[in-house]
């Protein structure tokens, strides 16, 4: 991999919730235009290694970390980091579907207008791009000025995909984002993210091994904290190093 398909650097990186350390020592590069997913038993740190990538965390007052992450290049945890550039660039997408209670057409404008773009033509070409590249435009360009809690489930996820692109991040993490939908609705989001992942750097988190399998080209499997194992998906779920992985993917555990 050459090192200008860098795009992000986690280097030594501990965080804390109070005294107890919720992640130990998370080394792990991510490549621009690759899917990672990162796996591992409930409870082992994942949510908490998504959240600190946009610090999210720091809304919670009792954390605190130790380490780099780097955007291209960039520690985000520097004082001269600008959080709100940081959000741009990274988009989050939730386990369950959280359109705001607005309209289709406000809840992807939404982002662009809060960084400053006014333009209604501009608006609008955004949201037939962003819809189209969900796959939701012939669905919904009827009712773009209806609210968004009319659609399914799966078309929630959707827009909620479409309203985090909007705003044209780099990287668009994931957290579990199929685990509420149905079947039909999870293919749908495994193979928007096939197509996203042109685009964008992609780290999600999922329950579902096969999901993994399917949708990523690298894999980091947490177990208590600790990045145990980080590979290419085909070996972590053919040979892996570490037993423990071996293990937790054969269903030993977890
Ligand atoms: N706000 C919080 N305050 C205190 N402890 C927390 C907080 N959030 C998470 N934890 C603890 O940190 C550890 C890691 O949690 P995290 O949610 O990151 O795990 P996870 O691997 O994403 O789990 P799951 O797969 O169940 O979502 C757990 O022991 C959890 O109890």
């Amino acid at each position: 991999m050459k090192n200008n398909d860098l795009r992000l650097e986690v280097k030594n990186f501990n965080f804390y919730y109070g005294e107890f350390q919720a992640l130990k020592n998370v080394n792990m590069d991510f490549y621009k235009n690759k899917v990672t997913a990162l796996i591992g038993p409930s409870g082992c740190g994942k949510s908490t290694f998504l959240r600190s990538v946009n610090r999210m965390n720091d809304l919670i007052e009792i954390s605190k970390y130790e380490g780099e992450i780097k955007l291209d290049g960039d520690n985000i945890f520097s004082k001269k980091y600008d959080i709100v550039e940081l959000r741009k660039k990274v988009g989050m997408v939730f386990q369950k579907p959280n359109p705001f209670p607005k309209t289709i057409y406000e809840n992807i404008v939404y982002g662009p207008k809060l960084h400053g773009e006014k333009d209604k033509k501009v608006l609008d070409e955004i949201v037939e791009e962003s819809l189209k590249a969900v796959a939701l435009w012939d669905e919904v360009k009827e009712k773009l000025h209806k609210s968004a809690l009319g659609l399914s489930g799966g078309q929630q996820q959707r827009l909620c995909i479409a309203r985090a692109i909007a705003v044209k991040p780099e990287i668009l993490l994931m957290d579990e984002p199929t685990s509420a939908l149905d079947p039909i609705s999870t293919a749908k989001i495994e193979e928007l993210i096939r197509e996203l992942e042109k685009d964008y750097t992609i780290i999600i988190v999922t329950h579902n091994m096969q999901q993994a399998a399917r949708i990523s080209e690298y894999t980091g499997f947490f177990y208590q904290g600790v990045v145990e194992e980080f590979n290419r998906t085909e070996k972590i779920f053919t040979n892996p190093d570490n037993k423990k992985t071996e293990d937790y993917i054969t269903g030993k555990f977890g």
